[in-house]
Protein backbone atom coordinates (compact mmCIF):
# COMPACT_ATOMS: atom_id res chain seq x y z
CA UNK A 1 0.00 0.00 0.00
CA UNK A 2 1.36 4.00 -1.06
CA UNK A 3 2.19 5.77 1.83
CA UNK A 4 -0.88 8.59 0.72
CA UNK A 5 -3.01 7.33 2.94
CA UNK A 6 -3.43 6.86 6.84
CA UNK A 7 -5.57 3.99 7.91
CA UNK A 8 -8.16 5.71 10.91
CA UNK A 9 -10.23 2.39 11.01
CA UNK A 10 -10.60 -1.32 10.03
CA UNK A 11 -13.72 -3.10 11.10
CA UNK A 12 -14.29 -7.02 10.48
CA UNK A 13 -17.77 -7.48 9.03
CA UNK A 14 -19.56 -9.82 6.49
CA UNK A 15 -16.38 -11.80 6.51
CA UNK A 16 -14.23 -8.83 4.89
CA UNK A 17 -12.99 -5.25 6.33
CA UNK A 18 -14.54 -2.14 6.54
CA UNK A 19 -11.67 0.63 6.72
CA UNK A 20 -11.83 4.37 6.71
CA UNK A 21 -8.42 6.47 5.63
CA UNK A 22 -7.47 9.70 5.71
CA UNK A 23 -5.12 11.25 3.20
CA UNK A 24 -4.16 15.11 2.18
CA UNK A 25 -6.47 16.04 -0.21
CA UNK A 26 -4.77 18.92 -3.59
CA UNK A 27 -8.22 19.54 -4.36
CA UNK A 28 -9.72 20.20 -1.39
CA UNK A 29 -6.57 21.20 0.14
CA UNK A 30 -7.40 19.80 3.82
CA UNK A 31 -7.37 16.54 5.01
CA UNK A 32 -9.63 14.61 3.68
CA UNK A 33 -11.58 11.16 5.03
CA UNK A 34 -12.99 8.25 2.63
CA UNK A 35 -14.40 4.91 3.41
CA UNK A 36 -13.49 1.57 1.43
CA UNK A 37 -15.13 -1.68 1.82
CA UNK A 38 -13.12 -4.99 0.86
CA UNK A 39 -15.01 -7.92 0.43
CA UNK A 40 -13.45 -11.50 1.64
CA UNK A 41 -12.15 -11.82 -2.25
CA UNK A 42 -9.78 -8.99 -1.66
CA UNK A 43 -6.64 -10.14 -1.80
CA UNK A 44 -3.73 -7.14 -1.39
CA UNK A 45 -1.02 -10.07 -2.41
CA UNK A 46 -2.83 -11.23 -5.85
CA UNK A 47 -2.77 -9.64 -9.39
CA UNK A 48 -6.77 -9.37 -9.34
CA UNK A 49 -8.26 -6.15 -9.31
CA UNK A 50 -11.73 -6.25 -7.90
CA UNK A 51 -14.51 -3.09 -9.44
CA UNK A 52 -15.67 -0.44 -7.34
CA UNK A 53 -19.00 1.24 -6.51
CA UNK A 54 -18.41 4.75 -5.39
CA UNK A 55 -21.78 6.04 -2.85
CA UNK A 56 -21.90 9.80 -2.65
CA UNK A 57 -24.06 10.59 0.87
CA UNK A 58 -26.23 13.11 1.18
CA UNK A 59 -26.41 16.52 3.39
CA UNK A 60 -25.03 16.37 7.42
CA UNK A 61 -23.36 13.29 6.29
CA UNK A 62 -19.59 12.35 6.67
CA UNK A 63 -18.03 9.09 5.89
CA UNK A 64 -19.42 7.53 8.77
CA UNK A 65 -23.51 7.66 7.52
CA UNK A 66 -23.63 4.96 4.84
CA UNK A 67 -21.38 2.28 6.57
CA UNK A 68 -23.00 2.30 10.11
CA UNK A 69 -26.34 2.28 8.66
CA UNK A 70 -27.25 0.91 4.99
CA UNK A 71 -25.37 -2.77 5.72
CA UNK A 72 -24.72 -2.66 2.14
CA UNK A 73 -21.33 -4.63 3.31
CA UNK A 74 -23.20 -7.72 2.70
CA UNK A 75 -24.04 -7.23 -0.61
CA UNK A 76 -20.74 -6.44 -1.73
CA UNK A 77 -19.47 -9.62 -0.09
CA UNK A 78 -21.62 -11.52 -2.06
CA UNK A 79 -20.81 -9.66 -5.45
CA UNK A 80 -16.91 -9.35 -4.55
CA UNK A 81 -17.02 -5.20 -5.11
CA UNK A 82 -15.29 -2.55 -3.38
CA UNK A 83 -17.36 0.60 -2.17
CA UNK A 84 -15.93 3.70 -1.06
CA UNK A 85 -17.39 6.19 -0.04
CA UNK A 86 -16.05 10.58 -0.07
CA UNK A 87 -16.70 12.99 2.76
CA UNK A 88 -19.81 15.49 1.70
CA UNK A 89 -17.33 18.42 1.84
CA UNK A 90 -14.25 19.58 2.62
CA UNK A 91 -13.60 20.04 6.29
CA UNK A 92 -11.55 22.38 8.84
CA UNK A 93 -10.80 25.03 6.37
CA UNK A 94 -11.05 28.21 8.20
CA UNK A 95 -13.55 29.55 5.57
CA UNK A 96 -16.05 32.15 7.91
CA UNK A 97 -19.62 31.18 8.63
CA UNK A 98 -18.80 27.75 6.67
CA UNK A 99 -21.10 25.32 9.42
CA UNK A 100 -23.65 27.81 10.46
CA UNK A 101 -26.09 25.97 7.96
CA UNK A 102 -26.90 22.44 7.63
CA UNK A 103 -27.64 22.52 4.07
CA UNK A 104 -24.48 24.84 2.77
CA UNK A 105 -21.04 24.86 3.54
CA UNK A 106 -19.54 21.82 5.75
CA UNK A 107 -21.68 18.46 4.61
CA UNK A 108 -22.92 20.48 2.24
CA UNK A 109 -20.58 20.52 -1.20
CA UNK A 110 -23.23 19.57 -3.68
CA UNK A 111 -19.95 17.47 -5.91
CA UNK A 112 -19.63 20.74 -7.61
CA UNK A 113 -16.47 22.82 -8.58
CA UNK A 114 -17.25 26.11 -6.72
CA UNK A 115 -16.44 29.56 -9.03
CA UNK A 116 -17.02 31.87 -6.17
CA UNK A 117 -13.93 33.42 -4.29
CA UNK A 118 -15.18 32.66 -0.72
CA UNK A 119 -15.60 28.92 -1.78
CA UNK A 120 -13.19 27.98 -4.89
CA UNK A 121 -10.58 27.11 -3.29
CA UNK A 122 -11.59 24.40 -1.46
CA UNK A 123 -14.91 23.23 -2.16
CA UNK A 124 -14.19 21.36 -5.47
CA UNK A 125 -15.85 18.52 -4.68
CA UNK A 126 -16.69 17.76 -8.36
CA UNK A 127 -12.96 17.11 -9.34
CA UNK A 128 -12.03 15.01 -5.98
CA UNK A 129 -15.15 12.55 -6.73
CA UNK A 130 -14.35 11.92 -10.55
CA UNK A 131 -10.82 12.41 -10.75
CA UNK A 132 -8.77 12.53 -7.13
CA UNK A 133 -10.38 10.03 -5.22
CA UNK A 134 -10.30 7.52 -8.10
CA UNK A 135 -6.90 8.06 -8.96
CA UNK A 136 -5.61 7.57 -5.23
CA UNK A 137 -7.08 4.09 -4.40
CA UNK A 138 -6.33 2.64 -8.13
CA UNK A 139 -2.43 3.16 -7.36
CA UNK A 140 -3.40 1.95 -3.40
CA UNK A 141 -5.21 -0.72 -3.47
CA UNK A 142 -5.90 -3.62 -5.83
CA UNK A 143 -8.99 -1.61 -7.71
CA UNK A 144 -9.70 -1.98 -11.43
CA UNK A 145 -10.33 1.70 -12.67
CA UNK A 146 -11.89 0.31 -15.93
CA UNK A 147 -14.81 -1.23 -14.13
CA UNK A 148 -16.35 1.83 -11.60
CA UNK A 149 -19.75 2.79 -11.26
CA UNK A 150 -21.62 5.27 -8.60
CA UNK A 151 -24.50 5.68 -6.28
CA UNK A 152 -25.62 7.77 -4.10
CA UNK A 153 -28.54 9.71 -1.74
CA UNK A 154 -30.20 13.04 -2.06
CA UNK A 155 -27.63 15.28 -2.34
CA UNK A 156 -25.34 13.02 -3.21
CA UNK A 157 -28.21 11.25 -5.86
CA UNK A 158 -27.25 14.24 -7.16
CA UNK A 159 -24.04 13.93 -7.69
CA UNK A 160 -24.16 10.45 -8.53
CA UNK A 161 -25.83 11.67 -11.90
CA UNK A 162 -23.81 14.47 -12.59
CA UNK A 163 -20.72 11.97 -12.21
CA UNK A 164 -22.23 9.47 -14.72
CA UNK A 165 -23.72 11.95 -17.32
CA UNK A 166 -20.88 14.37 -17.40
CA UNK A 167 -18.72 11.70 -18.07
CA UNK A 168 -19.83 9.29 -20.48
CA UNK A 169 -18.57 5.78 -20.60
CA UNK A 170 -16.28 6.58 -16.99
CA UNK A 171 -18.60 5.28 -15.03
CA UNK A 172 -20.56 1.37 -16.19
CA UNK A 173 -23.57 2.40 -14.49
CA UNK A 174 -25.25 4.54 -11.89
CA UNK A 175 -28.42 4.18 -8.88
CA UNK A 176 -29.43 6.55 -7.21
CA UNK A 177 -31.82 6.85 -3.90
CA UNK A 178 -34.65 10.17 -3.74
CA UNK A 179 -31.99 12.19 -5.83
CA UNK A 180 -32.41 16.18 -6.18
CA UNK A 181 -32.82 15.83 -9.43
CA UNK A 182 -32.86 19.41 -10.77
CA UNK A 183 -31.69 21.35 -8.81
CA UNK A 184 -31.80 24.57 -10.20
CA UNK A 185 -35.22 24.61 -9.55
CA UNK A 186 -35.39 23.61 -5.89
CA UNK A 187 -34.31 25.29 -3.42
CA UNK A 188 -31.43 23.48 -1.12
CA UNK A 189 -30.10 23.29 -5.25
CA UNK A 190 -30.61 27.26 -5.46
CA UNK A 191 -29.14 28.00 -2.35
CA UNK A 192 -26.14 25.81 -2.93
CA UNK A 193 -25.55 26.93 -6.48
CA UNK A 194 -25.75 30.88 -6.04
CA UNK A 195 -23.19 30.56 -3.31
CA UNK A 196 -21.21 28.54 -4.95
CA UNK A 197 -21.35 28.88 -8.91
CA UNK A 198 -22.80 32.56 -8.33
CA UNK A 199 -26.09 34.17 -9.72
CA UNK A 200 -25.88 33.52 -13.35
CA UNK A 201 -28.06 29.97 -13.47
CA UNK A 202 -26.60 29.69 -16.94
CA UNK A 203 -23.71 28.41 -15.24
CA UNK A 204 -25.95 26.10 -13.15
CA UNK A 205 -26.89 23.75 -16.35
CA UNK A 206 -23.63 22.15 -16.17
CA UNK A 207 -24.44 20.76 -12.67
CA UNK A 208 -28.15 20.01 -13.10
CA UNK A 209 -29.21 16.05 -14.00
CA UNK A 210 -32.33 17.81 -15.86
CA UNK A 211 -30.15 19.85 -17.93
CA UNK A 212 -26.85 17.28 -18.42
CA UNK A 213 -30.01 14.64 -19.31
CA UNK A 214 -31.09 16.64 -22.21
CA UNK A 215 -27.87 16.86 -23.61
CA UNK A 216 -26.45 13.65 -23.05
CA UNK A 217 -24.91 11.82 -25.92
CA UNK A 218 -22.72 8.64 -24.89
CA UNK A 219 -23.09 5.52 -23.49
CA UNK A 220 -25.97 4.52 -21.03
CA UNK A 221 -27.54 1.63 -19.10
CA UNK A 222 -30.78 1.69 -16.92
CA UNK A 223 -30.39 4.44 -14.04
CA UNK A 224 -31.92 3.15 -11.47
CA UNK A 225 -33.91 5.39 -9.29
CA UNK A 226 -35.83 4.50 -6.08
CA UNK A 227 -38.45 7.28 -4.07
CA UNK A 228 -39.89 6.90 -1.05
CA UNK A 229 -43.83 8.09 -0.94
CA UNK A 230 -43.25 9.52 2.34
CA UNK A 231 -40.12 11.36 1.77
CA UNK A 232 -40.64 14.70 3.56
CA UNK A 233 -38.25 16.65 1.27
CA UNK A 234 -40.54 15.07 -2.20
CA UNK A 235 -43.74 16.73 -0.92
CA UNK A 236 -41.62 20.18 -0.58
CA UNK A 237 -40.01 20.03 -3.85
CA UNK A 238 -36.56 19.23 -3.42
CA UNK A 239 -35.98 16.00 -5.05
CA UNK A 240 -38.50 16.77 -8.39
CA UNK A 241 -37.97 13.11 -10.01
CA UNK A 242 -40.36 13.48 -12.56
CA UNK A 243 -38.49 16.49 -14.35
CA UNK A 244 -35.97 14.05 -14.77
CA UNK A 245 -38.35 11.24 -16.14
CA UNK A 246 -39.33 14.11 -18.49
CA UNK A 247 -35.35 15.07 -19.28
CA UNK A 248 -34.27 11.70 -19.66
CA UNK A 249 -37.68 10.52 -22.32
CA UNK A 250 -36.21 13.98 -24.53
CA UNK A 251 -32.47 11.77 -24.77
CA UNK A 252 -34.24 8.16 -24.87
CA UNK A 253 -32.35 7.62 -21.68
CA UNK A 254 -34.07 4.57 -20.12
CA UNK A 255 -34.87 5.00 -16.21
CA UNK A 256 -36.49 2.34 -13.79
CA UNK A 257 -38.09 4.96 -10.95
CA UNK A 258 -39.22 2.94 -8.39
CA UNK A 259 -41.62 5.08 -6.20
CA UNK A 260 -42.52 2.86 -2.96
CA UNK A 261 -45.46 3.38 -0.62
CA UNK A 262 -44.82 4.58 3.26
CA UNK A 263 -40.90 5.03 2.57
CA UNK A 264 -39.07 8.26 4.38
CA UNK A 265 -35.78 9.63 3.21
CA UNK A 266 -33.69 8.04 5.69
CA UNK A 267 -31.62 5.50 5.86
CA UNK A 268 -33.65 2.80 6.86
CA UNK A 269 -35.57 3.52 2.99
CA UNK A 270 -31.35 3.05 1.77
CA UNK A 271 -31.29 -0.38 4.15
CA UNK A 272 -33.93 -1.76 2.07
CA UNK A 273 -33.54 -1.29 -1.46
CA UNK A 274 -29.76 -0.99 -1.02
CA UNK A 275 -29.05 -5.12 -1.72
CA UNK A 276 -30.91 -4.54 -4.61
CA UNK A 277 -28.61 -1.48 -5.98
CA UNK A 278 -25.30 -3.27 -5.62
CA UNK A 279 -26.79 -6.04 -7.56
CA UNK A 280 -27.96 -3.83 -10.47
CA UNK A 281 -24.43 -2.55 -10.79
CA UNK A 282 -22.63 -6.02 -10.49
CA UNK A 283 -25.03 -6.65 -13.59
CA UNK A 284 -22.94 -4.26 -15.51
CA UNK A 285 -19.53 -4.61 -13.56
CA UNK A 286 -19.39 -8.01 -14.03
CA UNK A 287 -18.96 -9.78 -10.93
N1 LIG B 1 -32.79 16.20 9.73
C1 LIG B 1 -31.83 15.70 8.79
C2 LIG B 1 -31.91 16.51 7.55
C3 LIG B 1 -30.88 16.20 6.58
C4 LIG B 1 -31.06 14.83 6.02
O1 LIG B 1 -32.13 14.21 5.99
N2 LIG B 1 -29.95 14.36 5.57
C5 LIG B 1 -29.95 13.07 4.93
C6 LIG B 1 -29.37 13.26 3.56
S1 LIG B 1 -30.23 14.55 2.67
C7 LIG B 1 -29.07 12.11 5.72
O2 LIG B 1 -28.56 11.17 5.14
N3 LIG B 1 -28.88 12.36 7.02
C8 LIG B 1 -28.01 11.59 7.85
C9 LIG B 1 -28.54 10.28 8.33
O3 LIG B 1 -29.73 9.99 8.20
O4 LIG B 1 -27.71 9.49 8.84
C10 LIG B 1 -30.45 15.73 9.43
O5 LIG B 1 -30.12 16.75 10.04
O6 LIG B 1 -29.69 14.74 9.26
Amino acid sequence: MGSDVTEVSRSRIFGGYQCVYSHDSKELKCKAHFSIYFPPSYDEQADERLPVIYWLSGLTCTEQNFIQKSGAQRYASEHGVIIVGPDTSPRNCKIEGDSECWDFGVGAGFYVDATEPKWKEHYRMYSYVTKELPALIGSTFRIDLSRQSIMGHSMGGHGALICYLKNPGKYKSVSVFAPICNPSKCPWGQKAFKGYLGSDETTWEAYDACSLAKHYKGPINNILIDQGLSDEFLGKNQLLPDNFVVSCAESKIPIILRKHEGYDHSYFFISTFIGEHVAHHAKFLKC
